[in-house]
C-alpha cells in the first residue's frame, strides 16, 4: 500500500479529502523513490482512487516498475475521506479558530465527522454514475471504513486468495481504514496511525489472510 507523494494541497497544509488536486515535484519524487522500494515484486493488479494525486502516483510506479501493462482499477471507495466543510481551509488557521483538540479530533478520531457541506458535490466527472444517495456530505473514519473495506472483500482478498501480489495506491485515512482491518486496531488506537507520503507499507499474508509480515512500524 502507497499513500500518494505530496500534493499541492498537502504542501499548503490544506485539507484535501475529494479536492482533485495535482503532485508536486516532490510528490512525484516521493513516486519514483516508492518504486525503488517495490523494485523485485511481481505486482499483478494495481488499484487507485478515482482522484489524480493517487492516480498519477500509480502511473509512475507502473511507469518506473515497467508494468504498465497490470491491470488498474480506478474506484471511487478509495477515495481519501472526505473533509466535508474543512475541504480547501489551511489546518494551522482552523486550530487557531477551533483549538487543537478540535482539529485533532477531526482528522485522527475514528468516530468524529468534520463539519458538513451544505449539499453534496455534483454528480460529475467520476461521480456521474454514482448512485446520488452515497455522495458524502463529509466522512468521519468510521463512514470511511465502511465504503472502505467491502471493495478490499469483493476486489482484493479475492486475488490475494488467489496469490496474486497488489498494489493499492491511495491515501493516509484510506490506507488508516484498510491497516486497521488488517492489523484488527481498536477504534481508539487507529487515532496513533500515521501514513507518509510515498512509503510502501508491504504486507505478507497467510493463506487465511493474516498477517505474517510488514514493514509497518
Ligand atoms: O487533508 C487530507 O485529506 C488528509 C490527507 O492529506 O489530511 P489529514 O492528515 O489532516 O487527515
Amino acid at each position: 500500500m502507497v499513500r500518494h507523494g505530496e500534493s499541492t494541497a498537502n504542501a499548503l497544509n490544506r485539507y484535501t479529502g475529494w479536492s482533485d488536486v495535482d503532485l508536486t515535484k516532490m510528490g512525484e519524487q516521493q513516486a519514483h523513490q516508492a518504486a525503488k522500494q517495490l523494485s523485485g515484486m511481481e505486482i499483478e493488479h494495481v488499484h487507485t482512487s478515482v482522484l489524480k494525486r493517487a492516480i498519477m502516483t500509480a502511473y509512475l510506479i507502473q511507469d518506473d516498475l515497467n508494468i504498465n501493462y497490470v491491470p488498474i482499477t480506478k474506484t471511487w471507495r478509495l477515495n481519501e475521506r472526505h473533509y466535508g466543510a474543512l475541504r480547501g481551509q489551511n489546518k494551522d488557521k482552523t486550530r487557531k479558530e477551533y483549538g487543537v483538540e478540535q482539529v485533532r479530533l477531526w482528522r485522527r478520531s475514528y468516530y468524529t465527522m468534520p463539519p458538513k457541506l451544505s449539499k453534496p458535490d455534483a454528480n460529475i466527472g467520476p461521480y456521474k454514475y454514482l448512485d446520488p444517495k452515497v455522495m458524502p456530505l463529509s466522512e468521519s473514519l468510521f463512514q470511511a471504513y465502511n465504503r472502505i473495506i467491502p471493495y478490499y472483500v469483493d476486489s482484493i482478498a479475492p486475488r490475494l486468495l488467489d496469490g496474486k501480489n497488489q498494489l493499492i495506491v491511495a491515501h493516509g485515512s484510506t490506507i488508516r481504514a484498510l491497516i486497521k482491518y488488517l492489523e484488527r486496531i481498536s477504534d481508539k488506537d487507529i487515532d496513533g496511525v500515521e501514513v507518509a507520503n510515498g512509503k510502501p507499507l508491504i504486507y505478507e499474508l497467510d493463506s487465511k489472510l493474516e498477517i505474517i509480515e510488514s514493514n509497518r512500524k
